[in-house]
């Protein structure tokens, strides 16, 4: 799969400007921005579902995609089991009851999966729509967020399975989230969207993406931030908890000295790892609600 410039207006509105995507060597991407950013409608692209665009989306030959976008396309007044081989033949897959079991196990819908799926909760038509998008076995699978609904342990259980199953099936995943929590548990990298373009492609597993807590009182934390800036990347910065965090620092001694020439001293420092949310406010910064 690879995106190429993709531009595409709705109307006079320009949603998407520029986009470029490829999987790579990643397995599980998180795709992340604000509401209307412009998510949805790039997953639209990528099922096909949207073909009026500028730009190019090309696929390999003989690949298939499994997708849930927006809500679930379910028949209502049907059992979950029915609903499963019904896509499998809507679908023109040749899967095996063995898999179709086997989905039914691993997303837990078992205990549910003779009721009719009009007295599913929320998160059960969600969990049943994920294992329908895995009918055609396919080689690429948009979720778009995928864990609306569900509970926490449902949700944890419902993103385990998909790991492991992009693992053994060797499917590569790209999951929308607002819930920065699902996607820093599965993800090995995340893209950030922001005025319809992507701004950020964040490595999950970089080491580099470390980072350096200082805190500060009120009264000192501009004349810190000056200095951190003048010295360091910073990555993000709080004012309201006193929080400034820089690029990893292996050594504090310099900046101490740098600060405490300004009579600036920091209430704490510590390393830490970078986390989305961190990274999530610093590209939003300034961006409206
Ligand atoms: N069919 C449509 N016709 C006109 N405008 C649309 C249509 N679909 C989406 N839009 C607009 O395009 C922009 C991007 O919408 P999109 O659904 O892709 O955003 P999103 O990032 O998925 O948002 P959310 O996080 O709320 O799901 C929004 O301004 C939306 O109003």
């Amino acid at each position: 799969m690879k995106i190429t410039n993709i531009q595409k207006y709705y109307g006079k509105q320009q949603v998407l400007k520029d986009i470029d995507f490829e999987f790579g060597e990643s397995q599980i991407v998180g795709l992340i921005g604000k509401n209307g950013v412009g998510k949805t409608t790039l997953m639209k692209i990528m099922n096909e579902n949207i073909v009026k665009y500028n730009g190019t989306f090309t696929l390999e030959h003989d690949v298939k995609i499994g997708y849930l976008i927006e809500s679930p396309k379910l028949y209502l007044n049907k059992t979950g089991y029915y609903n499963l081989n019904i896509f499998r033949k809507i679908l023109g897959s040749n899967v095996d009851d063995a898999y179709i079991n086997e989905l039914i196990e691993a997303f837990g819908i078992k205990p549910y999966i003779n009721k009719k799926v009009r007295k599913y909760s929320m998160g059960m038509k969600q969990k049943l729509a994920i294992a329908v998008a895995l009918m055609n076995k396919p080689q690429y699978l948009i979720l778009d967020e995928p864990t609306n609904g569900m509970d926490p342990d449902g949700s944890i259980d419902v993103l385990k399975t998909l790991q492991r199953l992009s693992k053994e099936l060797n499917i590569k995943i790209l999951i929308s989230s607002h819930k920065l929590e699902d996607i820093e548990l599965i993800c090995d990298r995340t893209i950030f969207m922001k005025d319809g373009t992507i701004v950020e492609d964040y490595n999950m597993h970089d080491s580099s993406t470390n980072v350096t807590k200082f805190s500060f009182s009120n009264d000192q934390f501009n004349s810190a931030l000056n200095l951190l800036t003048m010295n360091y990347k910073v990555i993000s910065s709080n004012k309201q908890d006193g929080i400034i965090s820089v690029e990893a620092l292996a050594d504090y001694q310099d900046i101490l000295k740098k600060l405490s020439k300004e009579d600036v001293y920091p209430k704490f420092i510590e390393n830490n790892k970078v986390t989305l949310r961190d990274q999530y406010f610093n590209i939003n910064k300034g961006a409206e609600a």
